[in-house]
C-alpha cells in the first residue's frame, strides 16, 4: 500500500490502523503505557475509579433494571463473523456517503449531554478529539457548554470537523427556530431529533443518588443562552434571566425540552421549515414508525434505545435493524447505536445495513479518565480496531460489509451487564 492511498482514504491522516503501531511503539521506544486502557471492560472499572460517583453513574446507569443494556450487549455477540481470505483488503477505505457528503468514516461520535459532569474538558474537548480524527460530533441539545462556545474557532478545534446538531425538541416553535438558526450558523450540517426521551426515565442509579443534573442547570446552556428563550423567561418572570433564577429556569426549559407526549407525526412538517437540511430521527425501533418517518418526509433514522436508558425491557436495537433496512433502506439513510464497544460490534452493525454507527459510552468514559486525549484515544482505538478487523475478515470497503460475512449463533456466552 502506498501512503498516498491511506493518506486519501482517511482524509489526509495515516490510515486509523497506524494507531495500533503508534501505540507499540510508544512502548517499545519510549516505554509509555497507552493513556487508557485499550480493554473496553477495563477501560469501563478505570472510568468508575477515574469519574465523581454521581458522574460516573450518570454515564454507565442504565433504566430499570438494565435489561435492554445487557440484551444491546447480546445481540452483539448472537451475530459472528465469518473472514475471507487471499482477496484485496487494501488500502482499506472507511469512507462513506452519507445525504450527498463523504465522511473518512462510517462512526460517528452519539449525541451525550451535559459533559461537564464527566470532564472539565466537557463538549469541546470531545468535538476537538472527533475534528482531529473525522468523526462527526453530534452535539446534544442537552449540552454543558453553550453551542457557540464548543464550535468556537477561538476555544477549540472543534470547529475544523463534521458537526451535526441533535435536538430535544421545544414545544415553543419560536424556541425552536431560534435554536436550530443557531445550529445552522455554526456549521451543523444534519438535524438529529431524538423522539424516545422527551421524559426521563426511570434511572435507579440516578435516583438512589438525587442526581439531575439539568434540574439544577447543568447541561442547559444551549437553552438558558438562546435569546427567544431568554425573552420569553424574562417576560414570565419579572426580568429576570435564568442566571438570576436557576431553578425556576431549569423548570421552564426542561417543561419546553422534555415536554411529555406533546409532539406528533405531523409535526416533521414544521421541523422541516425551520430546518433547511437533512432530518433524522432518532430512537426508531419498529419496522412501523420506521414508515411513518419515511411517510413523513425526514432524510434518515437513527435505529436506537438510547442505549438502554429509557425504555427497559425495550427489544435490542440490532435485533430490530436488519427488518427495519429491508422496510425503509431503500428510502432512508439507516444509523444505528446502542451497544457499541468494538471494531467488530461496528461491522456486525453496518454489515446488517446501517450506513453508519453512533458510538456513545465509551468515548465519554475515556473523557472521564483523560479528558479530551481519553476521548480521542479511545475513538482512535475503535477505529484503529475497526479498520484492523475490517482487514482481517477480508474486507477493503465499509461497502461490501453485507450479511454474507455474519452468521447467527444461538450462543452468545455470558455478558457483564453494561458490556
Ligand atoms: C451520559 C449519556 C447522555 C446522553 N445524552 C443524550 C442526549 O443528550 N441526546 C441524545 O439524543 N442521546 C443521548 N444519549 C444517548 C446516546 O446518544 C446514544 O444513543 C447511546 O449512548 C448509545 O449507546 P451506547 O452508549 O451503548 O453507545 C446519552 C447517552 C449517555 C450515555
Ligand atoms: O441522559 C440521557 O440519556 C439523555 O439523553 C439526557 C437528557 C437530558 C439531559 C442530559 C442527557
Amino acid at each position: 500500500m502506498s501512503a498516498s492511498d491511506g493518506d486519501e482514504a482517511s482524509g489526509g491522516r495515516p490510515p486509523y490502523s497506524q494507531y495500533q503501531l503508534d501505540l507499540y511503539s510508544n512502548a517499545i521506544i519510549a516505554g509509555n503505557k497507552p493513556i487508557a486502557t485499550t480493554d473496553p471492560n477495563k477501560l469501563e472499572d478505570a472510568a468508575r475509579k477515574a469519574m465523581s460517583p454521581e458522574g460516573f453513574n450518570y454515564v454507565f446507569g442504565g433504566a430499570g433494571e438494565q435489561s435492554t443494556m445487557a440484551a444491546n450487549r447480546l445481540a452483539f455477540r448472537q451475530w459472528k463473523l465469518i473472514p475471507r481470505f487471499l482477496r484485496p483488503t487494501v488500502p482499506r477505505d472507511l469512507r462513506i456517503d452519507l445525504f450527498g457528503k463523504t465522511y473518512d468514516t462510517p462512526v460517528l461520535m452519539a449525541p451525550v449531554g451535559v459533559q461537564s459532569a464527566y470532564h472539565p474538558d466537557a463538549e469541546r474537548g470531545v468535538a476537538s478529539a472527533c475534528a482531529d480524527l473525522g468523526v462527526p460530533f453530534i452535539c446534544s441539545t442537552a449540552s454543558s457548554q453553550n453551542l457557540e462556545d464548543v464550535f468556537s474557532p477561538e476555544s477549540s478545534d472543534a470547529a475544523k470537523g463534521p458537526r451535526w446538531f441533535q435536538l430535544y425538541w421545544p414545544l415553543d416553535d419560536e424556541i425552536t427556530a431560534s435554536i436550530l438558526g443557531r445550529a445552522k450558523s455554526v456549521g451543523c450540517e444534519v438535524l438529529v431529533v431524538t423522539l424516545d426521551t422527551f421524559t426521563m426515565a426511570w434511572r435507579p442509579l440516578d435516583l438512589d443518588a438525587g442526581y439531575l443534573p439539568f434540574a439544577t442547570g447543568t447541561g442547559n446552556a444551549i437553552g438558558f443562552n438562546d435569546p427567544v428563550f431568554r425573552r420569553k423567561f424574562a417576560e414570565r418572570f419579572d426580568g429576570d434571566t435564568p442566571e438570576d433564577n436557576v431553578v425556576m429556569a431549569s423548570r421552564y426549559w426542561t417543561s419546553e425540552a422534555f415536554s411529555g407526549h406533546a409532539h406528533k407525526w405531523e409535526d416533521v412538517q414544521t421541523l422541516r421549515k425551520l430546518w433547511d437540511g437533512p432530518i433524522v430521527l432518532k430512537g426508531i425501533l419498529s419496522v412501523e414508525d420506521a414508515l411513518m418517518a419515511a411517510r413523513n418526509g425526514v432524510d434518515g433514522i437513527v435505529v436506537s434505545n438510547h442505549g438502554g436508558r429509557q425504555l427497559d425491557g425495550a427489544v435490542p436495537s440490532l435485533e430490530m435493524l436488519p427488518e427495519i433496512v429491508d422496510a425503509v433502506g431503500g428510502r432512508l439513510t439507516v444509523l444505528f447505536d446502542s451497544g457499541i464497544r468494538t471494531g467488530a460490534d461496528m461491522m456486525k452493525a453496518l454489515a446488517l445495513g446501517a450506513q453508519a454507527v453512533l458510538v456513545g459510552r465509551p468515548v465519554i468514559y475515556g473523557l472521564g479518565v483523560a479528558g479530551t486525549e481519553g476521548a480521542r484515544h479511545v475513538l482512535a482505538g475503535l477505529l484503529a480496531d475497526l479498520d484492523q478487523s475490517m482487514g482481517l475478515a477480508g474486507v477493503q470497503t465499509v461497502k461490501e460489509l453485507n450479511r454474507s460475512i455474519l452468521r447467527k449463533v444461538n450462543y452468545g456466552g455470558d455478558v457483564k451487564s453494561s458490556l
